[in-house]
Parts: structure tokens; C-alpha cells; sequence
């Protein structure tokens, strides 16, 4: 099944042309770079090479005027001016979770596409996309229209599943951050959440998400005492994540309000921010619990 925006379609098409290679080339590269990123975390070789890979094929796309990651300082101008309205910006995220490179778990891909000038406000996005690197490759796809979950295979993507919707009976929770460094009121809502439903944690957010996605329930990455903006980036996770859960019938929040509506630091494309998603409900009670903290 193909999207009705061209330009939509040839960011999937080539980024599902790129996933075999992607994972492929993961092998011998799972040791760190001895360098940071922007955010100032270390890299593994895989997070550099993953980048320079998809920098390179998604900003020859025509109609791709920028292209943004979070390895890399300053968003890259491929031609065209997205501000004119010609052509998108990608945004991505190369590998999420990348730490589990070590360990052999789960990883991800994230991609939000913008119809604005990086940063951007989340509802400037037109599509967002993940790839899983799980015991099989698999990518949900968000746009206007609809949430498509694809098996990949050889390059090629094969639908699995349309109109992708979360569960409405709620199942799993996720919650990174070292307890101790969570706020009172944060704990409080855990505390609760974790009477009702089943921890579900893996150290990669696309993997959390898509247990979320397809059990229903909730991940969050919060504020903490020791860093109150969080740890995940609202170009390249927050935004995209927030898009695909809230298309899927669910709710996405910094704590406040939707991480869609949150207007971005103009001057800092690697800005951090808190983000939950998941069920309506369980997002309504978060939002509750953290009322008073709103600055
Ligand atoms: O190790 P922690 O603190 O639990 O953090 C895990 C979180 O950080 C991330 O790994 C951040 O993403 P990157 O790996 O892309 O930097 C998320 O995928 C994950 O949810
Ligand atoms: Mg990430
Ligand atoms: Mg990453």
C-alpha cells in the first residue's frame, strides 16, 4: 500500500530500502566512537554510521529540504526552502536505544517528517514512522489519514496491519529514569499505575512504544529532579512518537498539554522535554498528578 503524498512515500520507500543494510551493518559496530553527540551522550560507532547512511539517501530525496538527527550539530540544507513551503524536513532519530547495541536487545529507527523549517511544532508533522529491530523488522507508519504497521522483508514492506489503534482495555506501563530521581508527583502516579498494570521496559523507546501500541497502556520518560526537561529529544522522539500514538487513538503529553502543541526552542534543535503516550485515560491521570508542577 502506497501513501497519496509522493514525497511521504519516497522517505518510506527509501528508508525501508535501507533498514536490511542498516541492521546489517550493525554487526562490528556495536563498540562506542569515543565521541558525543549534540546532547552530550557517547556514541557507538553504529549511531554515526546509521546517521551518515540515512543523512545521505534521505537528503537526495526530491522535495527532502532538510535533513536533521541527533548526532549531528546543525540541520543539513538539501535544497529547497521548506519555510516557501517547498519541500519537507526530516527529522530522525538514527538509533533509538542505541546502548542496547551491547547487549543485544531491541533498537529502533524514528523519522518525522515536518512541512516547516526545523524545529518545528509537532503538528507541522505530516507522516512519522519507526522501524523495530526485533526478532523480526517491522515499521509503523503515521500520516493524516491512517496508522499501517509493515512487516520488512528484502527491502520491500509488507503491509500487516491497517488502521493501527491502541487497545482500549490497557495492559503494559514503562517509566525510564532512576527512581530516586523521579518528583514526588511522578512517583505518586507510578506507584498507582504500577498496582494495575505489567512493567514493560526495555531500554528502547521504540520497543516500549510498540508494546504500548500494541497492548495499550503507557510510557513515559519524566522530568527528573537531577534533569527536569528529561532526557528524550522533541524533534526527533517526542514529536514523532507523540504524532503516531495520538493517530492511533491515544494522547500524547510533556506533562501538561500535548507534545504536538509544544512550540519548540527555535535556537536549540537537540531541546529535551518529558514525554508520556498511551491510553487517553492514563494520560488524563498523569496530566492530574502533575498539575501543580506546571512553571
Ligand atoms: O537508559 P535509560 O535512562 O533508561 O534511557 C533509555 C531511553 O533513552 C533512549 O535510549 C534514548 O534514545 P537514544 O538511544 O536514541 O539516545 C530511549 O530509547 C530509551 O527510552
Ligand atoms: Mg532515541
Ligand atoms: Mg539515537
Amino acid at each position: 500500500m502506497t501513501v497519496s503524498d509522493p514525497i511521504v512515500e519516497s522517505v518510506i520507500t527509501t528508508l525501508s530500502r535501507s533498514v536490511r543494510e542498516i541492521r546489517q551493518g550493525l554487526i562490528g559496530r556495536r563498540g562506542s566512537a569515543n565521541a558525543e553527540n549534540p546532547s552530550g551522550e557517547t556514541q557507538m560507532e553504529a549511531d554515526i554510521w546509521a546517521d551518515d547512511l540515512l543523512a545521505d539517501r534521505l537528503s537526495s530525496i526530491d522535495g527532502i529540504s532538510q535533513y536533521a538527527s541527533e548526532e549531528r550539530d546543525t540541520v543539513l540544507d538539501c535544497g529547497g526552502d521548506t519555510s516557501t513551503g517547498d519541500g519537507y524536513a526530516v527529522a530522525v532519530d538514527p538509533l533509538d536505544g542505541s546502548s542496547n547495541l551491547k547487549s543485544n536487545n531491541a533498537m529502533g529507527t524514528i523519522v518525522g517528517i515536518y512541512d516547516a523549517p526545523l524545529p518545528a511544532r509537532g503538528d507541522e508533522l505530516v507522516a512519522a514512522a519507526y522501524v523495530l529491530y526485533g526478532p523480526i523488522t517491522t515499521m509503523v507508519l503515521a500520516t493524516d489519514e491512517t496508522v499501517l504497521e509493515y512487516e520488512l522483508t528484502g527491502g520491500e514492506r509488507r503491509l500487516v496491519r491497517r488502521d493501527v489503534t491502541l487497545p482500549e482495555d490497557p495492559v503494559v506501563y514503562g517509566f525510564g529514569g532512576r527512581v530516586p530521581d523521579w518528583t514526588d508527583e511522578f512517583r505518586s502516579y507510578a506507584r498507582a499505575i504500577e498496582q494495575e498494570y505489567k512493567l514493560r521496559y526495555g531500554g528502547a523507546m521504540i520497543g516500549d512504544i510498540n508494546q504500548v501500541l500494541t497492548y495499550g497502556g503507557v510510557f513515559g520518560y519524566p522530568g527528573l529532579v537531577s534533569r527536569p526537561e528529561g532526557k528524550l529529544r522533541l524533534q526527533f522522539e517526542g514529536n514523532p512518537i507523540g504524532y503516531i500514538v495520538e493517530r492511533a487513538g491515544g494522547r500524547s503529553s510533556n506533562g501538561h498539554q500535548s507534545l504536538l502543541t509544544v512550540d519548540p526552542n527555535a535556537d536549540d534543535i537537540h531541546e529535551r522535554t518529558p514525554v508520556f503516550v498511551g491510553n487517553d485515560a492514563l494520560i488524563d491521570r498523569l496530566e492530574a498528578e502533575l498539575a501543580d508542577t506546571r512553571m
